[in-house]
């Protein structure tokens, strides 16, 4: 039997730390049901002290969340120790976490004290806690910047006041992983009661070792990992759940050990925490990026086709994201496109490969990702001129203030012929894309607007990138020009014109079809 590891997940308090603005009662909530959904064992879920807001949420969280034990943090002072002991005292199972630094560096110029001040005002914390609850636990603050000795002196004062978890945090991201595991071996050999306690780690980020330590200290012994989803939190963030949950789960065979998250949920909760924090995930960050599961490279997508674990270690699915991605780019090879092709229908015979292959190079050189609607199109009219295009921005005004409601005017040419219309909206993209709409006569759905700065300082380009739903397909726009309106309206009418150049697309597949 495989020893279990613990998942403390510390989104709610660690991770909320470092946001710009602080989540609100109701995101709290609702984060924390996604977060039992993955079946922590413990979540920790805010510092009932610091504010009347925050003491509510880990109220409500402990009244209203089941599943693992619900944490609040407190320093190792009465009045925090009360407020986390009320806050949880819905919960069905509860836990406090109290803690105080150890290292020379905290005590002489943080808490300006000795060793033995700060191990008396634990063991005094700890006792208060356990009048709460049975589930104490205990942190030497940089513990990783402390020496062995002190820790293994405050370590074993903390377990007879009480404490049933031992937490070692690198608060600071400083250790190294043969450090922090020679560290987890040096306190379960030298403090006597250690049995009493199960062992946790909490890393920082800041050398980008969070998930590295985690895992040396599980290899050293340590049965809790404490971090967030996303790796959020102070600085460069915490150790990251999906990282360490996955490193678990896929090398059971190297570490022997397991743990009991629900790893088809890590996707989901992934995403709400990006999205209710504000806090985007990276592209290629591990698990979740937008590119975990996205291939590329012409010799990776053949390879994948042939066999998907060539190149993918863990199924998409594990996680919860429900496919892989075979990213059409100028670096694709011959096998990519005709799989694709054959996924929509297509056979060897309604295309010359060598020919296609040629206008597939030209126009992913020139955009970037080339998508189904450029495949098909280039297959029925070869290639894809901008010139040929149906809709022609002519111009754009916009007018907006602070006091009045926002107006564009837009002009398009239309087959040559110049058409314009004006309109109002809650700003002047959506006033421009409104005048839009009335001169094409369809109005499409914007599913993601990304506004973005390309090159430096005031003199940038604004470059607009829209996804939207057009009669079930998506469309990608992309719009570049020193007016944010301008670029908004470029990447609309690219848009229009992919959306017209579909609808040519299938009228010639079906007269295809009826010849
Ligand atoms: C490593 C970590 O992530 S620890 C958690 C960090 N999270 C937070 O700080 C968020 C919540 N914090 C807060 O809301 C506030 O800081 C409060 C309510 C806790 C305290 O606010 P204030 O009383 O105004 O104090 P302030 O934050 O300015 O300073 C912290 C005080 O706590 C002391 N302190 C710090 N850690 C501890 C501890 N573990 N135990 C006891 N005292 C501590 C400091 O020495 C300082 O005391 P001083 O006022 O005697 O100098
Ligand atoms: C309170 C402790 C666990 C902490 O957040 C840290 O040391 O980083």
């Amino acid at each position: 039997m495989q020893d279990k590891v613990w998942i403390f997940d510390t989104t709610l308090r660690d991770g909320e730390q470092a946001l710009k603005a602080s989540l609100t009662e109701e995101d709290k909530i609702q984060l924390a049901h996604t977060i039992s959904r993955l079946n922590v064992d413990v979540m920790e879920v805010g510092f009932p002290v610091s504010s009347p807001a925050d003491f509510r949420a880990v109220q409500r969280i402990a009244a209203e969340v089941k599943g693992p034990a619900i944490c609040g943090l407190a320093r190792a002072v009465s009045k925090d120790i009360d407020a986390c002991g009320e806050a949880l005292k819905g919960a069905e199972q509860r836990r406090i976490h109290t803690f105080i630094a150890t290292s020379p560096l905290h005590l002489e110029h943080k808490l300006r004290m000795s060793l033995d001040d700060a191990t008396n005002m634990a063991i005094k914390a700890i006792s208060q806690a356990r009048k709460y609850t049975d589930d104490v636990e205990f942190s030497c603050e940089d513990a990783g910047r402390t020496p062995h000795a002190d820790l293994c002196r405050i370590v074993e004062a903390a377990i007879n006041a009480g404490a049933s978890t031992i937490n070692l945090p690198d608060t600071v991201g400083y250790v190294t992983p043969d450090e922090y595991a020679a560290m987890i071996y040096h306190i379960r050999n030298n403090v006597p009661n250690i049995d009493k306690a199960r062992l946790s780690v909490h890393c920082h980020n800041d050398l980008g070792l969070a998930v590295a330590n985690s895992i040396a200290a599980v290899q050293a012994g340590a049965r809790q990992i404490e971090c967030t989803i996303n790796g959020i939190g102070e600085r460069a963030g915490n150790c990251s759940l999906e990282e360490v949950a996955m490193i678990m789960k896929m090398r059971q065979d190297h570490l022997k050990v397991h743990t009991d998250i629900r790893s088809e949920e890590i996707y989901r909760a992934s995403r709400q925490v990006a999205k209710i924090c504000n806090m985007p995930v990276q592209p290629n960050k591990a698990i979740v990026g937008e590119n975990a599961f996205a291939h590329s490279s012409g010799i990776h997508q053949d390879g994948v086709l042939k066999a998907q674990n060539t190149y993918e270690i863990m199924a998409p699915e594990t996680v919860g994201v429900p496919s892989n991605q075979l990213n059409m780019t100028s670096r694709s090879g011959r096998h990519v496109i005709e799989h694709r092709l054959t996924e929509l229908g297509y056979q060897k015979s309604d295309y010359d490969m060598d020919s296609l292959y040629e206008s597939f190079l030209a126009l992913a050189d020139q955009k970037g990702t080339v998508y189904d609607y450029d495949l098909e199109a280039m297959i029925y009219f070869n290639q894809i001129k901008d010139k040929d295009e149906r809709y022609q921005l002519q111009f754009v005004n916009a007018s907006s203030n602070s006091q009045s409601i926002a107006s564009a005017t837009v002009g398009i040419a239309l087959n040559g012929e110049l058409k314009q219309e004006a309109a109002t909206g809650n700003g002047p993209v959506e006033a421009a894309f409104v005048a839009i709409e009335r001169i094409t006569g369809m109005a499409v759905e914007v599913v993601e607007y990304n506004l973005d700065a390309t090159g430096k300082g005031a003199s940038s380009l604004g470059q607009v990138d829209i996804i939207a739903k057009f009669d079930g397909k998506q469309y990608h726009g992309v719009g570049l020009a020193a007016d944010i309106v301008e670029a908004s309206v470029r990447a609309m009418i690219r848009v229009y014109n992919l959306i017209d150049r579909a609808q040519k697309v299938s009228s010639l597949k079906q007269q295809r079809k009826a010849g």
